[in-house]
């Protein structure tokens, strides 16, 4: 095992956590400024949260690095893995849910690079984030059947169960199984065309609103149903193609998070996919 390696890719993946929830002014979500639209998680609950979480990053990683067996033995170790991450996390949070998305995407896509890193190195090129996403995709194709295919039978329902029962949305398993389009076809591509005009918290911001214009986000369909949702993206499809200049596009961000705390709306989906583009960034050497 490469040591150097084994500590800073999980790192980068710790470091894309601290970075999305310090980019600020953000809509709806928790900053360095406010909670947006929450009242129970502040700054300091996403730095335990994150903090709970390292340890596993570094683990899913070895995971993938060290298996030799098919796809689907690694997302159940994976898997076994991250059940127990998300309650360290819990711990830490007092049972409040900073990171449960992130938390499972990071599983995927950690032990999907420790695996490819057998046979590569950094950094990454756009061919090698895309390799890894294939995989990812590759990894969870018996996910929906698996988890959702006994869904009536189940006593507890997470919000994204009750979701898909609802609606029939997906949510960060949709995400998953499908290789992470909203990394591949929406958030990657903008910050390999930007990445280098502005200042990174700029560039993240920027990005961040256009996943929230684009993406299906279970926390803002749980939180608003489908008006909530569509309204938020509308909003962000304005403030994208408005092309405001730094001062006015962060004027226009505070705005839109006061309209969503009033509202009582979160982008956390959003929020978090944010967190696995950051990631490929830093792989990437974009930012
Ligand atoms: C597979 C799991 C992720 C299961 O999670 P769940 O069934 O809840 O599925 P989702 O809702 O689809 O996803 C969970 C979180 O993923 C984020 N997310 C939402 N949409 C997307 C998207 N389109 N792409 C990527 N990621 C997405 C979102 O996380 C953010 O929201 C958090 C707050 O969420 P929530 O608690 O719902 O909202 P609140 O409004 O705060 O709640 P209340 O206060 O109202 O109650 C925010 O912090 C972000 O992180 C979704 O929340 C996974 O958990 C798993 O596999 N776990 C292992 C457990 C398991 O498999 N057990 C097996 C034995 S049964
Ligand atoms: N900064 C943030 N605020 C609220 N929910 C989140 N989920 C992930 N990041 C978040």
């Amino acid at each position: 095992m490469n040591n150097s390696l084994l500590k800073q890719i999980p790192n980068f993946a710790v470091k894309s956590l601290y970075y999305e929830v310090a980019i600020s002014p953000k809509p709806g979500l928790v900053d360095r400024f406010d909670n947006g639209a929450h009242s129970d998680m502040d700054f300091f609950t996403f730095i335990d949260s994150i903090e709970s979480l390292a340890p596993y990053f570094y683990d899913y990683y070895q995971l993938g690095f060290e298996h030799t067996a098919d796809l689907t033995a690694l997302f159940e170790k994976l898997r076994q893995l991250g059940v127990e991450a998300e309650s360290a996390m819990l711990h830490a949070t007092n049972q409040v849910n900073t990171h449960k998305g992130a938390n499972f995407s990071f599983a995927v896509l950690l032990g999907t690079t420790g695996f490819y890193m057998q046979n590569h190195s950094l950094p990454f090129s756009s061919q090698d984030t895309a390799a890894i996403l294939n995989l990812a995709a590759q990894m969870t194709q018996h996910l929906i059947q698996h988890d959702f295919s006994q869904i009536e039978q189940k006593d507890y329902l997470s919000h994204g169960e009750k979701l898909y029962v609802k609606t029939g949305s997906l949510g960060v398993r949709g995400e998953a199984v499908k290789g992470y389009p909203a990394l591949s076809n929406i958030l990657l591509p903008f910050f390999r065309q930007y990445s280098g005009y502005e200042d990174t918290e700029t560039l993240l911001l920027r990005g961040l609103v256009l996943l929230v214009s684009q993406i299906e986000d279970s926390n803002l369909l749980h939180r608003g149903g489908i008006n909530g949702w569509q309204q938020v993206k509308q909003k962000g499809t304005t403030i994208h193609q408005a092309c405001l200049n730094e001062v006015n596009f962060k004027q226009a961000l505070t705005m839109f998070n006061q309209e969503l705390i009033k509202k009582n709306l979160s982008p956390g989906g959003a929020a978090d996919l944010l967190s696995l583009g950051i990631y490929f960034s830093f792989l990437e050497e974009l930012i």
